[in-house]
């Protein structure tokens, strides 16, 4: 069906989404459609497609009721290639940006504002001039394939972490490894995992820790985007996977440093066991319309 749909261009930390508001969930795009549209060359250009839509009008959003009555809103996410996804760390912050400027939820300093997503219902706060996301809990997952990647002479084992969506975690030896990495092509992994995976490939700084702080940088291959500038759940994975190799002692902060910004990464406990929590900046760019075939 034609039609012309009204947009919102945002960004966070250089990972960049298409928005657009759906509350009744009347508006269906083909992949073909979200591929046309993330296209940076024949249409808007995007890293991934984000539909603001009422929990209450999709069979999603059920699950996401059933866990947290409060999660109004649901976060209908998709890859640019037409793929949908559980999370993205960085497009929730940018939704909820969405969602104030829409005038569709009220979001005061102090308060929380809980979204659903098909990884879980997250909570967000308000915090500086971004938002900090409850990214719940996370998993060890997949094990550890090799991963290979053209430049990297000998495959490297990579850690499987699940933080509503999957993730596999390298790390690497220097800068000039992290700079040399091509990846314009996806890294392979053995085994390969059925349903894809999100790859960081990390560094971390020397030292690891300044006055109690974690430090590394992180490059990612998004499963369905490609290289990103930025990702949240990876840069929480990447936090993790190092936590968990630098071992006893380690901190619960994180800093971590990707080629569009910095995002903060906290490990803490809660009543169900240790959650995690990824902070940073939300911006909205543009707004315009689409005229849909
Ligand atoms: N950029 C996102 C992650 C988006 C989804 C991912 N590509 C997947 O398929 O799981 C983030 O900021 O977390």
């Amino acid at each position: 069906m034609a039609m012309d749909l009204q947009f919102t261009k945002g960004h966070g930390t250089g990972n960049d989404f298409v928005l657009f508001a759906d509350p009744d969930g009347d508006i269906v795009l083909a992949p073909e459609q979200i591929a046309l549209i993330c296209d940076r060359h024949f249409g808007v250009g995007a890293d991934g497609i984000i539909r603001a839509v009422r929990s209450a009008n999709l069979p999603d959003g059920a699950a996401a009721l059933a866990e947290d009555a409060s999660a109004e809103w649901f976060m209908d996410y998709w890859n640019s290639d037409g793929t949908v996804s559980e999370m993205c760390g960085n497009g929730i912050r940018v939704y909820a940006r969405f969602l104030i400027d829409q005038g569709l939820i009220d979001f005061a300093e102090g308060d929380s504002v809980a979204i659903g997503t098909r990884g879980g219902v997250r909570d967000l706060q308000r915090s500086g001039t971004g938002f900090q996301v409850d990214m719940g809990r996370w998993r060890l997952d997949g094990g550890e394939p090799l991963v290979r990647a053209r430049e990297l002479e000998v495959a490297r084992p990579g850690l499987g972490i699940n933080v509503g969506n999957p993730h596999v975690v390298v790390a690497l030896a220097d800068e000039e490894e992290l700079e040399g990495i091509d990846l314009s092509v996806i890294p392979q992994l053995d085994p390969e995992p059925t349903e894809g995976v999100n790859v960081e490939f990390v560094l971390p700084h020397d030292p690891l820790v300044h006055d109690g702080v974690g430090r590394i940088r992180m490059r990612v291959h998004e499963r369905g985007s490609g290289e990103t500038l930025s990702c949240g759940t990876g840069a929480v994975a990447a936090a993790l996977a190092v936590r968990y190799w630098a071992g006893k002692g380690a901190p619960n902060d994180w800093r971590v440093d990707v080629p569009g910004g910095r995002v903060g990464v906290r490990m803490f406990p809660a009543e169900d066991g240790e959650h995690v929590a990824l902070s940073g900046p939300a911006e909205l760019v543009y707004d315009g319309v689409l005229a849909l075939a």
